[in-house]
């Protein structure tokens, strides 16, 4: 077929719907620091077949025997998605591939050849007409090895488009179903890919071809130029879980979904997902690499749906569509409660208290809110039991009752054991021992037992936060008491010191609101409460 640069029919891009073909396991996992094994892969797949993905790229058979055998796995595994392998056009990469697909239910091999002139010089050492017909060949020869072929003109849109429309044009004929145009480097505008994208189709009025898109991330523009493709015709867009991937990464599977949706009269196009497992994929995703999701990542982060801005939380308390343009539970995330800090205002400080069960009028609400913002000058976290203690007339950050005397911790090849020595402002002391699966347990367990305050830990994380002499680790923990949650937090040089003196808070501040409570007649709680 020869490029028709006449006019465009109708073609694919009258569908009312785009397919999102993920490529988490092959893109995604060749970035540094994202290697997953083939259990892991496993895995990833099934929550990617559930999320309702069309296609799957599951990695790039010829690579390694690791790789092969992962895609193989998820070939037999995966029923819903199609499977795709990646294959350069290469005889033995393309066999390579047919093979880990054979068990497949829909198998698609997916080859790739640079056609732009930088990488035809420099890197391949091949003139234009040698990468056009080792295009056509390598099409030529998957096309009966598998249900689906895709074609990808690696650096696409550094490639001369009429040059790139030749290629296309020549491969669709040999049987590419699926035409991808990819912005390798990140280097395209919005407006560049919505101008390549009308070209291609001008030139190729194929009803049966699909348009692609497949944009990096290197100048944070990977969304942005995948919906210009999308708009301009691409009916299958690439991208990645969390937009994880080479260099910068590739576009986000969620923030097209979700932008797809929230846009949809805008775009006027549906996906298959099911974006009520976005939050579970991409938390998996970042469990089983080791890499969390940044808080302030769009869809997925912890700050996604969180606010914590006064004038925010006013106009969210008012009608949550003054600050949200989605619901959290449509992306699967926890309806997130209002965050208390230094910049928080009366209306969200009043509504948590009142989820606390403390209603004060509007003079002893005035006083709260002062020490409020006073305390979140010293604290960059305000918990809820922070919030009780300010209603309780106490300061938060109060030392005692309890204080440590003595402690020892020992640990042996999966054992551990503590003992504790706490003194009481009232001048007791108390000593207990307890062994425990590792030496944080057997902490908690003796400092339980010598304050009697029985704690469930529920979270437990330690991180540096100095270096060199002098040096310093930071432990934070979160333990249920009596329905309620309670953060603690210490650092020490010594990492069993700051835990112990972690728990100890807790233990402390539950010792100080049921004193207060205890000393404090419900009316004059009333009073502050
Ligand atoms: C834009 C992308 O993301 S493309 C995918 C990139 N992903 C990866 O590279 C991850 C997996 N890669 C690998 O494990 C290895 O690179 C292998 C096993 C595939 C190849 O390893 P090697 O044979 O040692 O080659 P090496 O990687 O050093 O060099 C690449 C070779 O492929 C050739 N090549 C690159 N792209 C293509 C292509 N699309 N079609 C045909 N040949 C290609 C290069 O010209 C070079 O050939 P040469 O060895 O004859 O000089
Ligand atoms: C193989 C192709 C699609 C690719 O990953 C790229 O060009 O970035």
């Amino acid at each position: 077929m020869k490029p028709d640069t006449a006019g465009t029919k109708p073609t694919q891009a009258d569908e009312p719907r785009v397919r999102i073909f993920d490529t988490t396991l092959r893109d995604g996992e060749q970035a540094p620091g994202f290697a997953l094994d083939r259990k892991a892969k496993l895995r990833i797949a099934q929550s990617l077949e559930t999320l309702g993905v069309d296609v799957m790229e599951a990695g790039f058979p010829q690579a390694s025997e690791e790789d092969f055998a992962a895609v193989r796995e998820i070939a037999r595994q995966v029923r819903q998605s199609t499977i795709c392998a990646l294959a350069r056009c290469q005889r033995g990469d393309i066999e390579r591939a047919a093979q880990a697909l054979e068990g497949a239910q829909r198998g698609r091999i997916h080859l790739f050849l640079s056609t732009s002139p930088l990488h035809r010089e420099h890197k391949l050492n091949m003139s234009r007409a040698q990468v056009l017909d080792a295009a056509v060949a390598a099409v030529t020869r998957a096309r009966g090895l598998c249900d689906e072929v895709e074609f990808s003109a690696e650096d696409a849109l550094r490639t001369e488009p009429q040059f790139l429309a030749e290629v296309f044009a020549a491969v669709a004929v040999a049987g590419a179903g699926t035409l991808n145009a990819p912005d390798t480097v990140g280097y395209a505008t919005p407006s560049e890919v919505a101008s390549l994208f009308t070209y291609l189709r001008k030139c190729i009025p194929d009803e049966s071809v699909v348009f692609s898109a497949h944009c990096h991330d290197d100048l944070g523009l990977a969304v942005a130029n995948t919906l210009a493709a999308v708009g301009a015709g691409a009916r299958q867009v690439e991208c990645t879980i969390n937009g994880i991937g080479e260099r910068a990464g590739n576009a986000a599977l969620e923030e097209i979904v979700m932008a797809l949706r929230v846009r949809a009269p805008y775009f006027g196009l549906a996906t298959r997902i099911d974006t009520r497992r976005l939050h579970a994929t991409s938390r998996l995703l970042g469990e089983l690499t080791r890499q969390p999701v940044p808080r302030n990542k769009a869809i997925v982060g912890a700050n996604a749906f969180a606010h914590e801005s006064g004038i925010h939380q006013h106009g969210v308390l008012r009608h949550r569509g003054t600050y949200e343009i989605m619901r959290p539970q449509d992306v699967g995330a926890d309806d997130a409660p209002l965050v208390l800090g230094r910049h928080s205002g009366r209306h969200a400080l009043r509504q948590r208290l009142a989820a606390l069960g403390h209603t004060p009028d509007d003079a002893a609400l005035d006083g709260l809110f002062e020490r409020f913002k006073a305390l979140t000058a010293r604290r960059s976290e305000i918990h809820d039991e922070d919030l009780a203690a300010l209603a309780l007339g106490l300061d938060p950050d109060a030392p005692g009752p309890w204080s440590i005397a003595h402690l020892h911790s020992a640990s042996l090849l999966g054992s551990a054991s503590a003992s504790v020595r706490l003194k009481h402002e009232d001048g007791r002391t108390a000593a207990e021992a307890a062994i425990g699966e590792g030496p944080v347990d057997a902490l908690l367990r003796a400092i339980e037992r010598a304050s009697a305050c029985a704690l469930e830990l529920t979270g437990f994380q330690l991180r540096a936060i100095r270096s060199g002499s002098g040096a310093q680790g930071e432990a934070r923990l979160t333990a249920e008491h009596d329905g309620r949650t309670w953060h603690g937090r210490a650092a020490s040089t010594d990492i069993v010191e700051a835990t112990a003196r972690a728990v100890l808070s807790i233990v402390n501040r539950i010792a100080r609101e049921a004193e207060a409570r205890r000393a404090s007649p419900p009316a004059v709680q009333g009073a502050t409460a």
